[in-house]
């Protein structure tokens, strides 16, 4: 019997909101490889298990905290799970792993190398381009930032196609300054696209999404350099919607929310003005909001609404389905308004 060859795998990082899950749904819409993928949301819902568009592909979610501040043994227990393959035992072509906005990849990296049975290709940390320079200033979550980048193997420029070119350049600097030496890429703005993936189509096609030979393996800091604090650093809140929500009260709340609110995401069934529900990605990034309707898995022509609704859980099963949603929010630590506040805003949106 032969040995079988360690699963390679690739550590998805960057900033809440950076565009993580959309490259990886590009990276799925490809079809050409067996993914394992492996989510680690902050919030107490993992919402990301219901924005993943995979079909046929094995995840596992890890919730409620942060990934490179919980005990290495859950995190490496699960990716050793992945790895084995699932029920028909055939181990996927690569493992990938998007890790929450405020974790520190490397740490999640370092964690995985333990593994035998796995190689770590290389950790790639996206970088929102109309968004980095500012984030990296930030008194609050300046240093979260510093330490993804300084510690990638490859940073990749999202959201191109909302700078213009001395605005892409502002960004650019400042991620140099944080990460010297750390290749850096951007896509092109007019592949940018987040409702198809194009930006991370692209990005794939070029080869973006591996990190140049050699780095990997080169970039063993320090451990006195790793983030333990990433938990205590940052709140989240979580609203389960059980029932449809008025969508012009909820962009009502959106809009009220105080800008130290980082991050909102979630699904809701929002009813707009023919009052019928319809199940609703909703997604806010510092003031920039969206709302959209929620995807069919790839490959899926139906949509992920109707039969028997499972229960809503903290893997984020069941978000989508008939009057089930939920909605989390992320905020600096101190930042995030009172939970009893937050609570009788969000039940005031429901119809
Ligand atoms: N304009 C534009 N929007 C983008 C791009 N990439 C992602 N987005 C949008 O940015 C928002 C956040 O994208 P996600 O992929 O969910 O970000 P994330 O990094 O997975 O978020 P967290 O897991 O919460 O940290 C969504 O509304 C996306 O549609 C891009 O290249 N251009």
């Amino acid at each position: 019997m032969t040995a079988r060859q360690p699963i390679p795998v690739t550590v998805l990082g960057g900033f809440l909101g950076a565009g993580k899950t959309t490259l990886l749904n590009a990276l799925l819409a490809r079809g050409d490889r067996r993914y394992g993928i492996m989510v680690n949301d902050f919030g107490a819902i993992n919402i990301d298990a219901a924005l993943i568009r995979r079909r046929d592909t094995r995840m596992i979610t890890l919730t409620n905290g942060c990934m490179c501040c919980g005990p290495a043994a859950d995190q490496n227990a699960a990716l050793t799970a992945l790895a084995e393959g699932g029920d028909d035992g055939i181990p996927p072509d690569q493992i990938v792993i998007e890790t929450s906005g405020v974790a520190d990849p490397r740490r999640v990296a370092q964690l995985a190398a333990l593994e035998p049975t796995l190689l770590i290709d290389g950790v790639v940390v996206l970088a929102d381009a109309s968004a980095a320079a500012g984030l990296l200033a930030d008194r609050l979550v300046g240093d979260t930032l510093i330490r993804q980048f300084a510690r990638a193997d490859l940073i990749l420029l999202t959201k191109t196609d909302l700078v213009n070119p001395a605005g892409l350049a502002q960004a650019q600097a400042a991620i140099a300054r944080a990460a010297p030496g750390v290749a850096m890429i951007a896509s092109p703005a007019s592949a940018a696209s987040p409702d198809d993936g194009g930006f991370g189509a692209a990005l794939v096609a070029s080869g973006g999404l591996s990190p140049p030979a050699g780095t990997a393996a080169a970039r063993h800091l320090p451990d006195d350099d790793i983030d333990h604090q990433a938990d205590a650093r940052f709140s989240s809140w979580s609203w389960a919607s059980r029932g449809p929500v008025d969508r012009g009260r909820l962009l009502a709340a959106l809009t009220a929310l105080p800008p130290g609110v980082l991050r909102v995401k979630g699904v809701l069934p929002v009813a707009g003005a023919d009052g019928r529900p319809a199940a609703t990605v909703v997604q806010m990034v510092g003031r920039r909001w969206r709302l959209t309707p929620l995807a069919a898995p790839i490959g899926d022509t139906a949509p992920a609404l109707g039969g028997p609704p499972p229960a809503l859980g903290k893997t984020g099963r069941g978000i989508g389905h008939d009057g089930q949603g939920a909605l989390v929010l992320i905020a600096a630590t101190g930042a995030l308004p009172a939970a009893p506040d937050l609570q009788t805003m969000f039940d005031a949106i429901r119809l």
